[in-house]
């Protein structure tokens, strides 16, 4: 029922303004209310909530943020429509619009300016696709004060995200958002409720992040290089896809036996592995290779 006017509504705003939506901004509005309403139920907002959204657009989701949240600081590219959300939000003072790049403005320093006195933290966003892994990652590496991210992606990365060992979505993408955050599914959302419409389904997933990462590792550079090489070369043994990393294709039978010695079969491929293995396996490494101290993963 609701969603012909906020289509309607969407379609005028930009007739009006004369813009011409881009592609390469991953510019697909969203116009339906029910499914607005499901991320605004999962993101979970109260008066003592600040809320990030990446690439408000026309400010549809924003609006709802602002009517639930303690306060929403939202970042679009677009300079085009900035004036236009900067005139919707005129006055509200729990809202902010800032113009910039949302893999390159510094969140830490937008919460402490926007969202002051606030005692939670969440990223709620439809996120522009072209940047959906690098900004997840970005979220959370930099170990921002979130407490969980609700974001409509691509329905494929989606699946990434909640993969299981031994599935062909289970990828590096899969372990390094798993180590930092527990993955929930809220909705599948069919391409026909955005304008444009996209040539891909999307979901809503839930990013609940863990007060700690998932395992435990010693040297959390080593572990992430490890995955990386493990997914690099899918097809190829542990074996070989980490000999190559390593030790530049030699010593094979040196890192069989340190792979034997924490449990982990030389001939198993890195896509079957769980997080607890890989974090045996980074551990195992590191006593041979030497650590360096935590800091930051992939
Ligand atoms: C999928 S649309 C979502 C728009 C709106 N939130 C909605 O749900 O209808 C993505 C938005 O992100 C903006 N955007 C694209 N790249 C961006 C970036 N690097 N930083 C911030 N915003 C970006 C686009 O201009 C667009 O407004």
């Amino acid at each position: 029922m609701e969603r012909q006017p906020i289509t309607t509504q969407t379609r005028k705003l930009l007739s009006r303004h004369q813009i011409a939506l881009k592609k390469s901004l991953g510019q697909n509005f969203l116009t339906d209310a029910h499914v607005i309403g499901k991320i605004i139920r999962s993101a979970e907002l109260d008066r003592e909530t600040g809320v990030i959204e990446i690439g408000p657009g026309i400010g549809a989701l924003t609006e709802q943020l602002a009517e639930y949240a303690g306060g929403v600081v939202a970042v679009e590219l677009d300079d085009r429509l900035v004036p236009i959300l900067r005139e919707q939000f005129q006055g509200q003072s729990r809202v902010s619009i800032i113009h910039g790049d949302a893999m390159k403005v510094d969140f830490r320093r937008l919460i402490g300016e926007h969202l002051n006195g606030l005692t939670k933290y969440a990223v709620v966003a439809n996120l522009p696709y072209y940047i959906t892994s690098p900004i997840l990652m970005r979220l959370l590496e930099e170990r921002l004060p979130l407490t969980h991210i609700v974001v409509m992606i691509q329905k494929e990365v989606a699946e990434r995200l909640r993969a299981k060992p031994g599935t062909k979505d289970y990828g590096s993408l899969t372990v390094a958002v798993q180590y930092f955050a527990e993955v929930s599914w809220v909705a599948t959302v069919p391409r026909h409720v955005f304008v444009p419409r996209p040539n891909v389904d999307s979901a809503v997933v839930r990013l609940s992040v863990r007060p700690k990462p998932a395992v435990h590792v010693r040297d959390e550079r080593l572990f992430f290089r490890v995955v990386r090489a493990a997914f690099n070369q899918r097809r190829k043994t542990l074996s070989n896809a980490l000999s190559t990393l390593l030790l530049n294709g030699k010593n094979k039978e040196t890192l069989n036996r340190w792979l034997e010695e924490v449990g982990i079969d030389p001939r198993r491929r890195g896509e079957t592995l769980s997080l607890e293995e890989f974090a045996r396996l980074a551990d195992g490494l590191a006593d041979h290779l030497g650590t360096k101290p935590n800091g930051s993963g992939c």
